[in-house]
């Protein structure tokens, strides 16, 4: 029985989405925001991406024509539905659930936080007050509010367009425990009014030499509405494995072990599931670098160059699945670096098929993904997606 390896290159959208009018980064609508359009007309070459079909897929979602070789893989561009373009709706989308309800975000205001939210954060925290409580970057607002936070103990809160609500906070002058209790806390609140996550930011320096966030982030989700793909297949008495940020995205649901790491460690987990991942196994990872590091950050180069690093990787990757086995390389949403702000765009995605042979699989929706995975593992599909395959 072959086995099936899902892998999330977070946020490297291909333009195109018929919403992006109804989504923005500040004022200006995301209507031809395009990350790996935008990445390509500053240079990258991705040999293997292209060979599995990426450039027809970005032609595809957005008409930009960049030739490139005849697929020896299946491809399509995929089009969500849910109304955020977050990566727990991009995520659960894929995996079979879009998102019924409207997820709340806090006004782009100053103050961002209703004054209840801000005692009940205080309360938890012992501080008399909380920093921050606007809208922004995660490595600006360091650079803004760090040193009074070195002075008064007070957590640094702070959100972006996503339904997010981020605590940053030292790990020695405010405690690194001490943050992750805070965020835990606090979550059953935010979680009620549909803010999807809760976010411990931690971070080490001082004033003088500047702060920088270490990698002890902890997300504190929201479940999925339902089922996903990661239960399907469970419940089917298969194993799970996740890799990266998949853990948190789906609250554990469904997942038997999790290895996490920086970009560069998860690739070795990926490739020792590639060794050893039980027949019938689904195996799902996320890369969260494109986003974290270059996406949010509006880095064009670091992202072309992260990309390229990917696409090397996968190409010493491929050569070791097995016979019967499929992968599948796809996209949460868009965040391109070129784009005004630093919130993710409203794209659509790549979905790039190894295993299946040459393809044009043409428009499909990010439900099809789960419906094509459960299919190849032969397990019942519960969402509403239709299989590719
Ligand atoms: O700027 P940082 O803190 O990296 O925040 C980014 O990460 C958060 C969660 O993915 C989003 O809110 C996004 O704005
Ligand atoms: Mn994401
Ligand atoms: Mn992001």
């Amino acid at each position: 029985m072959g086995r099936a390896f899902l892998v999330v290159i977070d946020s490297v959208g291909i333009g195109g989405a018929p919403d992006a009018d109804k989504f923005f980064n500040g004022d200006r609508p995301d209507t031809g925001a395009n990350t790996l359009g935008h990445i390509a007309e500053a240079g990258v070459d991705l040999p293997v991406m292209a060979e599995m079909g990426l450039w027809r897929a970005l032609n595809l979602a957005s008409g930009v024509d960049l030739g490139g070789p005849k697929p020896t893989g299946a491809w399509a561009a995929a089009t969500e539905q849910s109304k955020g373009k977050d990566t727990p709706s991009g995520h659960w989308e894929l995996a079979g659930v879009p998102v019924p309800w409207e997820w709340h975000t806090f006004p782009d205001a100053d103050p961002a936080f209703p004054d209840d939210l801000v005692v009940e954060v205080c309360l938890a925290a012992g501080t008399g007050g909380i920093l921050g409580n606007r809208h922004s970057s995660g490595t600006v607002i360091l650079d803004e509010e760090g040193a009074r936070h070195m002075e008064t103990g007070w957590p640094i809160c702070y959100t972006s367009a996503d339904s997010v609500f981020q605590i940053a906070a030292h790990e020695e002058r405010f405690g690194l425990e001490r943050l992750l209790d805070l965020c835990q806390t606090i979550a059953p609140t935010l979680h009620a009014m549909k803010v999807g996550r809760v976010i411990a930011r931690p971070f080490l320096g001082s004033a003088e030499e500047g702060f920088t966030r270490t990698g002890n982030r902890h997300d504190y989700a929201i479940d999925p509405p339902s089922p996903t793909l990661c239960d399907w297949v469970h419940d089917a008495g298969r194993p799970v494995h996740a890799i990266g940020k998949i853990g948190d995205i789906f609250s554990m649901r469904g997942i038997d072990d999790v290895r996490k790491g920086r970009d560069a460690v998860l690739m070795e987990h990926l490739g020792e599931r590639i060794a050893d991942a039980e027949d019938g196994s689904l195996t799902f990872a996320n890369f969260v670098e494109f986003d974290s590091e270059y996406g949010h950050r509006r880095d064009v180069h670091g992202y072309a160059r992260h990309l390229e690093w990917f696409d090397a990787a996968l190409g010493r990757l491929l050569p070791e699945l097995r016979d019967g086995d499929l992968l599948i390389v796809t996209a949460d949403h868009g965040n391109d670096p070129s784009w005004t702000g630093t919130d993710h765009t409203r794209e659509r995605v790549p979905v790039l098929v190894h295993g299946v042979g040459a393809k044009e699989l043409g428009h499909v929706a990010f439900v099809d993904v789960a419906a094509s995975v459960a299919d190849h593992l032969g397990v019942p599909s519960h969402g509403p997606g239709r299989s590719f395959l």
